[in-house]
């Protein structure tokens, strides 16, 4: 409920929400038809390379500003059409935008954040597709970082996160020593497009 300090992350994980043939599908033709580029970063006052590559998918409208550049968004590949009308319907919200983000390896890797920006709302519902290798997904309490969920995101599995989960907790997607395939991850969200 708004507001209140919630013990545990408002997320729901739905493995299999993709049927693995299905999965292997999307997978290779994201893999092979996005135009993957690598980002810079700003971190510890140097500007480096984005330890994976990324993709900004979106309605012409859904500008978005992320990590301090404004992109574009590419149109909507005829591959996504059908997953974003089915996870309209499975969330009980519209997505006008996702972005993609391909995992080489155990050493690609996302670093703590919350998908706080103004343009996604107060409490926007983000849904999360993960293809590919499974990797660990963690969230830790703004305040009290004892406070930790850990979920492991197999591939065609669906996470969704809703309510204050931006406001109160941080995410992240950790590197990994372990031999891992790649992995595609595709956060869809509702940018509220002004004027
Ligand atoms: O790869 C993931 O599972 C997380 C991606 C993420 O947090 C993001 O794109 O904002
Ligand atoms: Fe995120």
């Amino acid at each position: 409920m708004a507001g209140e300090d919630a013990a545990w992350p408002d997320v729901e994980l739905t493995e299999r929400w993709l049927e693995p043939a299905a999965a292997d599908t999307l997978f290779e033709d994201l893999r092979h038809s996005l135009p993957w580029r690598s980002h810079r970063v700003r971190m510890f006052g140097r500007d480096i390379d984005a330890p994976r590559l990324s993709c900004w998918i979106g309605d012409p409208a859904a500008r978005y500003r992320y990590s301090g550049t404004t992109h574009e968004p590419e149109p909507w590949p005829a591959a996504l059409a059908a997953v974003r009308e089915r996870l309209a319907h499975a969330a009980g919200t519209p997505f006008n935008s996702v972005l993609a983000n391909l995992y080489r390896d155990g050493r690609d890797c996302m670093g703590w954040h919350s998908d706080d920006e103004p343009e996604l709302g107060p409490q926007p519902v983000i849904a999360s597709l993960s293809l590919g290798a499974t990797r660990r997904f963690v969230l830790k309490h703004r305040r009290e970082p004892a406070r930790q969920a850990v979920f492991e995101l197999p591939h065609g599995s669906l996470l969704v996160m809703r309510g204050d989960t931006q406001r109160d907790w941080r995410h992240a997607l950790p590197r990994t020593a372990r031999a891992v395939g790649p992995r595609i991850n595709l956060t869809f969200r509702e940018i509220i497009v002004r004027g």
